[in-house]
């Protein structure tokens, strides 16, 4: 039973638009040599999402995709807009803003590739070995969601002390155990360090005979600063093979075998629930699992559940297994109580799953 819809009149969705994307412009700015076009339309998208109307280029090339998936939003002013609508739709603009749909250059690579070379890494991922257990390779991608570029903007540092609010990982193992191997698809999160986490968690399901094969679902475009693409998986997949535990060795061999694969969809930047995804989304094959927090508020719905509700009841939609796997970044929780203040801060995280 839901309450209502999360909309840009929460304090929570008004500071994301109103400090982390002026914050992250100003980083676009400095991290590229954009000259005034790319300048003027990032500030007067900015301003226009502040207190302007929601518009749509009679030219834009994917106008009929926008409009499908318009609820009316179109002509309204962004404040009154829900927020998960808002902010995919403030995306897709930023990336028209800065030429993407022209050059093709992900505005946010700086960023992720910075990730990638961080000095850092190679000890952070020292634990990495051949023989990972279940729980570790599952904590490992839970908690790489705290690696979430979009989410530092303001949260700053990230020494936070997480706990689980929702523990279904014994449940997941029980489903491993009944009925692996199953083909296993990750609707994937953020690139970079969650990426690899995520990647070690699959090498883990395939080579413990839990999985038959690995389906990694990325976005067709960027999105959210740090949502991992194609290229992006690439680029992780290269980097996991300097790393100790030879999982990206395996990965690789597992790819050339077709075991692992990669899907995309225009669906994964749709400003809607999993509740309306197409028929070709192609989802639903063994377990599928959901990373992170904007997963999360796409597959239970965006809105203030009430109290009470169940990850069952919410995602009752599907047929098949499904796993969250999210560090609790927005308001959006069913399943678990969290005062609404501490849902946005990123020191808890769950872990769900459905009994299908
Ligand atoms: O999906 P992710 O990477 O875990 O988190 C995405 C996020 O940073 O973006 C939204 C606010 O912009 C929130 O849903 C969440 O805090």
């Amino acid at each position: 039973m839901r309450a209502s819809v999360v909309t840009l009149e929460s304090a929570f969705a008004h500071q994301v638009f109103h400090e982390r994307h002026p914050e992250m412009i100003r980083r676009l700015f400095d991290a590229h040599p954009y000259g005034p076009a790319e300048r003027t339309a990032l500030e007067a998208l900015v301003a226009e999402t502040h207190d302007g109307v929601i518009t749509l280029a009679d030219d834009a090339f994917d106008r009929d995709r926008w409009l499908a998936w318009d609820r009316g939003y179109i002509g309204t002013p962004w404040s009154k807009a829900p927020f998960l609508w808002a902010e995919s739709y403030f995306y897709r603009r930023l990336l028209g803003a800065v030429g993407y749909f022209d050059t093709g250059v992900d505005p946010f690579a700086p960023f992720k590739t910075a990730e990638l070379l961080s000095p850092s890494l190679a000890e952070d991922y020292g634990w990495l070995r051949e023989d990972l257990d279940f729980d570790t390779a599952l904590l490992a991608s839970l908690y790489g969601n705290r690696a979430d570029l979009g989410f530092q903007l303001i949260a700053g540092s990230t020494d936070v002390h997480d706990q689980l609010v929702a523990d279904d990982s014994a449940h997941v193992r029980e489903f491993f155990d009944a009925h692996g191997p199953v083909p296993v698809t990750f609707v994937l999160d953020n690139a970079g360090r969650e990426l690899l986490s995520d990647l070690i968690f699959a090498d883990h399901l395939l080579t413990s005979g839990r999985a038959s094969e690995i389906l990694l679902h990325t976005k067709p475009y960027p999105y959210f600063v740090s949502d991992a693409t194609h290229t992006d998986v690439g680029e992780c997949l290269r980097r996991l093979r300097d790393l100790p535990g030879g999982a990206g060795d395996r990965l690789h061999k597992a790819a050339a075998e077709g075991r692992m694969r990669l899907r995309t969809h225009p669906f994964h930047c749709a400003p809607l629930s999993f509740r309306d995804m197409p028929e070709d989304l192609d989802l639903g094959h063994g377990l599928t699992i959901f990373k992170g927090d904007l997963n999360y508020r796409r597959l239970v719905g965006d809105c203030y559940w009430e109290p009470g509700t169940s990850f069952q009841d919410a995602v009752s939609y599907l047929a098949g297994p499904v796993v969250a796997l999210r560090i609790l970044k927005s308001e959006v929780l069913v399943g678990a109580e969290v005062d609404p203040a501490e849902r946005v801060t990123g020191a808890h995280a769950l872990i769900q799953m459905n009994q299908p």
